[in-house]
């Protein structure tokens, strides 16, 4: 089960996110808190990667550091000409804007002229399944419809002025993790049927051992902190892939034992 981290290398075409050698000190002097150590982690084009760790591990530093926001004190991050859009917990759509208009302002972002937003984002808001919310306002829709919103915006973020997808890196932090169970299971058989459609390549972070099985890949095991890759596990199984499953149950069983270890070794 247990893969090597990826040798540092210059990116090819078959590699949509490479981190090579990657640390993240914060503060100085006494002060210093190391949250990542020596990181080297790629995604492929079309890949579906989850990254599990304990809390405080620097999964969001990570993503964070991928998406440009923040830079490493040591190593590389390539994203080649991808585009990058992020999606948090949190769906932190602008309050006193349409569902519409939240999604154009990130077309009209991209560039993609005043005239086209509007069914643009109408597309956009269709293939979340929310094509007849965009009148309403945050508020007026549930925890998960809101979730889908914030997908539909992030896609908008990752259109080309002409309106089509370019090669698109999806970052995921934790983003069905304020959900009911039965909601985040809806989300998660959306987000996989989006995956699919768009060629995405997607990094998703989560605390969920069963959701990081029932929709990754692969999943990446990360250390407490100092975050290191400690083990990648492939996921074999055929999709779509239910979370309660055997086979998911099994894997997400030996994945727990394994992030139980990693856990108990440094106290966390
Ligand atoms: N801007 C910052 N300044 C100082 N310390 C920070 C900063 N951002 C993160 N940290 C610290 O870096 C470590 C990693 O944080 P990070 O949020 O990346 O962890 P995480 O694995 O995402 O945690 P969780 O699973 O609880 O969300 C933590 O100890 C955190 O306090």
């Amino acid at each position: 089960m247990t893969q090597a981290a990826p040798a540092a290398t210059s990116r090819t075409a078959d590699t949509a996110v490479r981190l090579d050698g990657v640390s993240k000190a914060f503060g100085s002097g006494g002060n210093r808190l190391l949250a990542l150590d020596n990181v080297s982690l790629s995604v492929a084009p079309g890949e579906f990667v989850c990254l599990l760790g304990a809390s405080g591990c620097g999964k969001s530093t990570l993503l964070n550091l991928v998406a440009d926001l923040d830079r490493p004190t040591a190593g590389t991050i390539d994203t080649g000409d991808a585009r990058v859009a992020m999606m948090f917990q949190e769906p932190a759509l602008f309050p006193w804007l349409t569902v519409s208009a939240n999604v154009e302002l990130a077309l009209k972002a991209r560039g993609v002229p005043r005239g086209e937003r509007r069914d643009r984002a109408g597309d956009l808001l269709a293939s979340v399944h929310l094509r007849d919310f965009g009148r309403k306002r945050p508020h007026q829709l549930s925890g998960g419809m809101r979730q889908r919103v914030a997908l539909a915006r992030a896609l908008a973020l990752t259109v080309n002025e002409d309106g089509a997808a370019g090669g698109t890196v999806l970052l995921m932090d934790e983003p069905f993790g304020a959900l009911d169970a039965m909601t985040r299971d809806l989300l998660h058989d959306e987000l996989e049927r989006i995956w699919t459609e768009r060629s995405l390549s997607i990094l998703f972070v989560t605390h969920n051992v069963r959701e990081a099985v029932r929709l990754g890949d692969r999943v990446v095991l990360l250390s407490s902190r100092p975050g290191r890759v400690v083990e990648e596990f492939p996921v074999p199984m055929d999709r779509p892939r239910r979370i309660d499953s055997p086979e998911v149950s099994s894997l997400a069983a030996h994945i727990t034992d394994r992030l139980r270890e990693e856990v108990g070794r440094h106290g966390a």
